[in-house]
């Protein structure tokens, strides 16, 4: 099943063209993974997914809706790890995932469940009464994963998810993601980690400048371009080589 599908997309600030034209879908359990250079149009092109940007022209549809036609757009079935945290510092962890989970009209009773749930599977359990502010980046990165997966949604949308993270961090929240997938949810992640992109993605989107050069799996583009790893196809995709 399709989870999602852009529909030729474009993003016009002012008179600049940030994303042109631009169309690809994302089924049930599968990882796309975007690439691009800084100023590509990622982050762009997933604000408008997930409502933070008006969209200039075209489609986006979510489990087949159009979101310009919901009233709540995209809220319902989308978790969304934005590249800032945006969490509220004057709350404890405990606290923002609550605060999160009422604007989504969750119950508290099962809302205090999700939240020790996620918490947990985000290894941050202990740290349920800390206050934001003495967390660390990559656990802050964890709370904002588990804040995301509180409406239990079945596509997620991850910008840069593990930016400055340790390993054991991104290691962390690599295998959430990949357990998560099993479990059917669909992903879009953009990173410029190719580790990251190669461990989770069935399917890479490269952009630059606002347009797909390329899309297809990892080994079916190495193979067309005839290059022996991610890097080498980056950059010979994006002009750099
Ligand atoms: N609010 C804005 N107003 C004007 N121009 C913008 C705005 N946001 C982004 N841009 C421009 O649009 C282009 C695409 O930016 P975008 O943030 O989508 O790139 P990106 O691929 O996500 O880059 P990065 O890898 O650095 O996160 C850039 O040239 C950027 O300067």
């Amino acid at each position: 099943m399709e989870t999602l599908r852009v529909a030729s997309l474009s993003k016009k600030y002012g008179d600049y063209s940030a994303v042109k034209d631009i169309s690809f879908s994302v089924s049930e359990g599968e990882c796309l993974g975007i690439l691009g250079v800084n100023g590509a149009g990622k982050t762009t092109t997933l604000k408008m997914i997930y409502s933070a940007n008006k969209i200039t022209s075209g489609d986006v549809y979510i489990l087949g809706k159009n979101i310009s036609t919901l009233a709540d757009r995209g809220k319902t079935n989308l978790g969304i790890v934005a590249q800032e945290d945006m969490l509220d510092t004057t709350l404890t962890v405990f606290e923002n995932l609550i605060a999160h989970g009422i604007c989504y009209g969750i119950k508290l009773g099962e809302l205090k469940a999700r939240t020790q749930k996620l918490l947990k599977f985000v290894q941050l359990a202990e740290y349920a009464n800390k206050m934001i502010s003495e967390l660390s980046g990559g656990m802050k990165r964890r709370v904002v994963l588990a804040r995301a997966l509180l409406n239990e949604p079945e596509m997620i949308i991850l910008d840069e998810p593990t930016v400055g993270l340790d390993i054991q961090s991104r290691n962390i929240i690599w295998n959430k993601l990949k357990m998560l997938k099993k479990q059917g949810v669909s992903i879009v992640i953009t990173s410029h980690y190719m580790n990251e992109i190669e461990f989770l993605a069935d399917r890479l989107l490269i952009i630059d400048s606002g347009v797909i050069k390329d899309e297809g799996t990892i080994t079916g583009l190495l193979d067309k371009y005839q290059e022996k790893d991610m890097e080498e196809l980056f950059l010979r995709l994006t002009n750099n080589k």
